[in-house]
This record gives structure tokens, C-alpha cells and sequence, in this order.
């Protein structure tokens, strides 16, 4: 736990020369300054990560972490936990939304079954993962990130995961089950009611614990929830700009905004999802997502839509032409 915590306080910083490089240029291409709009700053965003000032996302990878969960046993889902595992099977065989949004985005889909899908503890009664399970389901999310990536999209899938990653954001932001509990895979009214009890009585249990992110992510989160934090962690080390998918995606990173000012710098929030939780964790965490299309999916899907995003604003940084070039009048 020591060395990963030194990890998270040493992550590395953005490469700023590539950062004023970029600035430089985009001020000599032919658009009125400022008017690709967040394209300008999602293609210096890319090279300020890779350490380029001509960023390239021609290899991306998504990577659909798959975990089950113990807490399940609360009635927190509507849903029979085997969908995760049928789901892994269907992901294998081409038949999810992330496999058609992976065609036609041009990205390398991986499914990552994290503890070969053993369920967590569940956390009203004890810690959901021992600190060797923890760092091994975290080291399963770092070994996952390809070095000759260019953009890592991360997505989870598990069943009751909703659960898990409310209880994440309550301790690390403060507020209760009832602000973060939302209807994941189609709870109803007194559905959310019930999970937000349950987490609750999570938050009771570990009460004394819970001041540590890691510590918090260990007992109340999730197998697969570490590895995307594990793969967040490797992305950054790795020079890869790494795009979040929804709430439970978010959650997962969310420790490191807490073990380092600038831990999620190298991420960007592809989009809010439906889930009520995630437009409270994307102002908490000062994320501004790229997409609102009221998904609510997972497996990395809303990632996956906006890579055509961040391949259009690299796009234009490195093959428009300068005023120059084109022969094009600068302004007055
Ligand atoms: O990405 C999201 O924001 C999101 C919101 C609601 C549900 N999900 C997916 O639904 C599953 C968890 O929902 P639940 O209701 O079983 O906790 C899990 O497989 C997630 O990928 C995902
Ligand atoms: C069918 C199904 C597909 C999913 N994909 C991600 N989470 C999911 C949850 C369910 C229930």
C-alpha cells in the first residue's frame, strides 16, 4: 500500500513544452482564433500527455474491466449477478453496444474479467476487498494498458457496480447514500430508497476507516473499480491521455483527484451519464463532460463515442494549414 500511495504522490506532471509548442501553432491555423472551441484545448490537452506537440490517436484501445460484487446479497440490483459473466461472453462474441461503438470508432476492444468474476465481500459486513486482493485487482487494471497506445478508453461491466461506486463518492465527497444512490439498471422509486440505506449502513460500518482514499476504495469499492484505477495510474505513467466513461468509470479514478492535485489531469470525461450521481461527481472532481446523450450503459461505451472527438481535434491540429501556408489573410 506504501509503494502504491507513493506512486499516486509521484504521478508525473503534463509536458508543457509541447503545451506552448501547440499554442503556438494553432494560433497560425486558418480559423478565427478560438472557434474549434474545446477541439483546441482536447488537441493540446492529447499532446501535452504524450508529450508531443503533434499528438497522434491512431492506436486506442478500449478496455471493459468486469467485476461482481458481494453486496449484491442487499437486493441492490435488478438484475441476476451471471449477467456479468453472460455479458463478458457477449462482449467476446461481438454482440454488445461497445463492440458495434468499438467498429465504427476504429478502437482495439479488451475485456478484462477481474478476480476471474469472484464476487467482492459484502461491504455492509466487511471490507469489500483484503489489501492483497485490492493491489492484485489493481495490478490486473495496470498490466492491461498497452505502452504503444496513443488514447486509452476505459469502461467496467458488473452487475451491482452502481452500488459500490455511490458508496465511493459519499465518503470521498460527503453527502450520503441518498445524493449518489440513483437507479442504476432500472431501480424504482423505493428501489433507490432501499440502496441508499444500504449504502449507508456500508458507510456506518467502515465509519473509522474512512478517511484515506485508498482505504475507501479498498472496503467499499470493486474489483473491476480498481483495476480502472490501476489502468488510470498506468495510463499516466505511460504518456496516454485516458478518456472516462460513466458514473461507476468516474468513481473509480476518483481517488487520485484525492491523493494528488492533479491526479485525474491526464483524463477527460467523455460524458454524463443519466445515473443521478454523475453530474454531482463530475462538479466535484471540476470535470466538464464532451458528451450528454442520457446514456447510461457502461462498458466504456460513452468513451468510445468520443474518440471520433479527440481523433477530429488532433484532426485539425496537425493537418490544417497556417495562414501562411494557404495564403490566407490573418485578421485586421
Ligand atoms: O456508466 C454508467 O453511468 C452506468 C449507469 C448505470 C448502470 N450502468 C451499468 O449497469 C451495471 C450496474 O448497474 P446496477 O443497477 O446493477 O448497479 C453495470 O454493468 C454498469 O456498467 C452503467
Ligand atoms: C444487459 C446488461 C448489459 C450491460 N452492459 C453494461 N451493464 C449492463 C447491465 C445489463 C443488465
Amino acid at each position: 500500500m506504501a509503494a502504491l500511495r507513493q506512486l499516486c504522490r509521484d504521478l508525473p506532471p503534463p509536458d508543457m513544452g509541447a503545451d506552448a509548442a501547440i499554442t503556438g501553432h494553432d494560433s497560425q491555423l486558418t480559423k478565427p482564433p478560438g472557434s474549434l472551441g474545446r477541439l483546441e484545448e482536447l488537441a493540446r490537452w492529447a499532446g501535452q500527455w504524450q508529450h508531443t506537440d503533434r499528438p497522434r490517436a491512431e492506436r486506442v484501445d478500449i478496455i471493459v474491466f468486469a467485476g461482481n460484487h458481494g453486496v449484491t446479497a442487499q437486493g441492490v440490483t435488478p438484475w441476476p449477478v451471471d449477467v456479468t459473466r453472460q455479458m463478458v461472453a457477449n462482449f467476446r462474441n461481438g454482440g454488445a453496444a461497445i463492440n458495434q461503438i468499438a467498429r465504427v470508432s476504429g478502437a482495439c476492444l479488451h475485456v478484462v474479467e477481474v478476480e476471474d468474476l469472484r464476487p467482492t465481500a459484502d461491504m455492509t459486513h466487511a471490507p469489500a476487498m483484503d489489501e492483497a486482493t485490492f493491489l492484485r485487482a489493481l495490478a490486473a487494471g495496470m498490466r492491461a494498458v498497452r505502452p504503444d497506445t496513443d488514447l486509452l478508453c476505459l469502461g467496467e461491466m458488473g452487475i451491482g457496480n452502481t452500488t459500490p461506486a455511490a458508496a465511493l463518492c459519499a465518503a470521498l465527497f460527503g453527502g450520503g447514500g441518498a445524493k449518489w444512490a440513483g437507479r442504476g439498471t432500472g431501480l424504482d422509486d423505493a428501489g433507490v430508497r432501499h440502496k441508499a440505506a444500504v449504502i449507508d449502513r456500508a458507510l456506518h460500518h467502515h465509519g473509522m476507516h474512512l478517511t484515506d482514499p485508498l482505504a475507501i476504495a479498498r472496503c467499499l469499492g470493486g474489483h473491476e473499480l480498481a483495476a480502472i484505477m490501476g489502468a488510470v495510474i498506468a495510463a499516466r505513467y505511460g504518456n496516454i491521455p485516458v478518456l472516462l466513461d460513466g458514473f461507476i468509470c468516474t468513481a473509480a479514478a476518483s481517488p487520485l483527484a484525492l491523493l494528488h492535485p492533479h491526479g485525474l489531469a491526464h483524463t477527460r470525461l467523455s460524458h454524463c451519464s443519466a445515473e443521478g450521481g454523475h453530474a454531482h461527481l463530475a462538479a466535484a472532481l471540476g470535470l466538464s463532460p464532451l458528451l450528454e446523450l442520457g446514456l447510461r450503459l457502461g462498458e466504456g461505451s460513452g468513451a468510445g463515442l468520443a474518440i471520433p472527438l479527440v481523433r477530429s481535434a488532433i484532426a485539425c491540429l496537425c493537418g490544417m494549414a497556417t495562414f501562411a501556408q494557404a495564403r490566407v489573410s490573418e485578421k485586421a
